[in-house]
C-alpha cells in the first residue's frame, strides 16, 4: 500500500489549509489518483489494523439496496450511526441509488398540454452485470450514486459518487470517482470496499480482477488526524494479504459474509481517530 502512503505524503507536502462543513479544518489537495493492482494482493492497509468485517457488511448492505442502519447495527457495524435519524434511516443513499435509481420515461401521451411520464426505477447493478455479460467491450459500464434531485433528502450526499468498469484482455478494472475523501478514516475503507466489489464482479462474470483506480476530487486530512497520519507514515507497508472467495457464487446478490477469507494480514496496531460529523 505504498500508493496510499504516497497520497498522504502528497497532501502533507503540497496540500492547502481549508475550512470545511464540519468546522474541523483540513489540509486538502484537489485531484489525486492512485492505482491498486489486485494481482499484487488485496489492498487492505497494513500500517494500521482495519476491520474487514465492517467493510464487507457495508458493501453487502449497499448491494441489497438497504438504506436503514438496522442490518449494520445487528452485525456490530457502527460507522453510519452518527448520520442516521431516530428510525435508523439515512434517506435515499447508496443502496437506493444503486438498486432503485428513480427515473422518468417520457410517453407520447399528454394530459392537456402536459406530457405524461412513466415512473420506473433502474437497478443499476443488475443492468451492469447483464451488460458485462452481453457486451464485455462496453465503455458504458457506469453506476452513479449521484442523483441531483434526491441529494437534499440524503443524510450525506454520496462521497463515492460514480464508478466505471472496463474489461480488457480478460481482466476487469474498476475506477471510482470520489468527490470528497477523508484520507485517514474513510479512504482505507473505500479502497478495500471497491477492491472487494471488483473481486466480486469479476468472480460472477468469470474475469480476472485487474486494477482498482481511485480518482479523488477533494483529498483531505483533517486537522485532528495529523498526529495519527505521522504515526502511520513512520511505519513501513508490509506485503498485502490475499482475498479468497470460498464458494462458487453466480449472482452478485448471493454473496454472504462467510464467503470471504483474508489470509496473510499482519497489520501494525490500530490507530484511533475522531470522525468529523
Ligand atoms: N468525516 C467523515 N469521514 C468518513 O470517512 C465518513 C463520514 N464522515 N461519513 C460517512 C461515512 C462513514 N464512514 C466511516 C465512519 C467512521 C469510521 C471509523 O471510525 N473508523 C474507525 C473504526 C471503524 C470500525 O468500527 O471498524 C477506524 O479506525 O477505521 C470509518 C468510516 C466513512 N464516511
Ligand atoms: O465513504 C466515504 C464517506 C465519507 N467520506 C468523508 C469525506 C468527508 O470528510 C466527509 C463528507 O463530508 P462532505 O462535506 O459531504 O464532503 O466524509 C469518505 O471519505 N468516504
Amino acid at each position: 500500500m505504498q500508493q496510499y502512503h504516497d497520497a498522504l505524503k502528497t497532501i502533507l507536502e503540497t496540500g492547502e489549509v481549508s475550512t470545511d462543513r464540519t468546522g474541523t479544518g483540513t489540509v486538502a489537495t484537489f485531484g489525486l489518483q492512485s492505482r491498486y493492482s489486485l494481482a499484487d494482493g488485496f489492498p487492505l492497509v497494513t500500517t494500521k489494523k482495519l476491520h474487514l468485517k465492517s467493510i464487507v457488511h457495508e458493501l453487502l448492505w449497499f448491494l441489497s439496496g438497504d438504506t436503514n442502519i438496522r442490518y449494520l447495527t445487528e452485525n456490530g457495524v457502527s460507522i453510519w450511526n452518527e448520520w442516521a435519524d431516530e428510525n435508523g434511516d439515512l434517506g435515499p443513499v447508496y443502496g437506493h441509488q444503486w438498486r432503485k435509481f428513480p427515473a422518468l420515461k417520457a410517453t407520447d401521451r399528454t394530459d392537456g398540454d402536459d406530457p405524461l411520464f412513466l415512473a420506473r426505477s433502474v437497478d443499476q447493478i443488475s443492468d451492469l452485470v447483464d451488460t458485462i455479460r452481453t457486451s464485455p467491450d462496453s465503455r458504458r459500464l457506469i453506476v452513479s450514486a449521484w442523483n441531483p434531485g434526491e441529494v437534499p433528502d440524503m443524510a450525506l450526499p454520496p462521497c463515492h459518487t460514480l464508478w466505471q468498469v472496463r474489461v480488457l484482455n480478460g481482466r476487469m478494472h474498476l475506477q471510482l470517482y470520489q468527490r470528497s475523501a477523508d484520507m485517514f478514516l474513510g479512504v482505507p475503507f473505500n479502497i478495500a470496499s471497491y477492491a472487494l466489489l471488483l473481486a466480486m464482479l469479476a468472480h460472477v462474470t468469470g474475469y480476472e480482477a485487474g486494477d482498482f483506480v481511485h480518482t479523488i476530487g477533494d483529498a483531505h486530512i483533517y486537522s485532528n488526524h495529523m498526529e495519527q497520519v505521522k504515526t502511520q507514515l513512520s511505519r513501513s507497508p508490509k506485503p498485502l494479504p490475499r482475498l479468497r472467495i470460498k464458494r462458487e457464487v453466480s449472482s452478485i446478490f448471493d454473496f454472504r459474509y462467510e464467503d470471504f477469507e483474508i489470509t496473510g494480514y499482519d497489520p501494525d496496531p490500530h490507530i484511533s481517530a475522531p470522525v468529523a460529523v
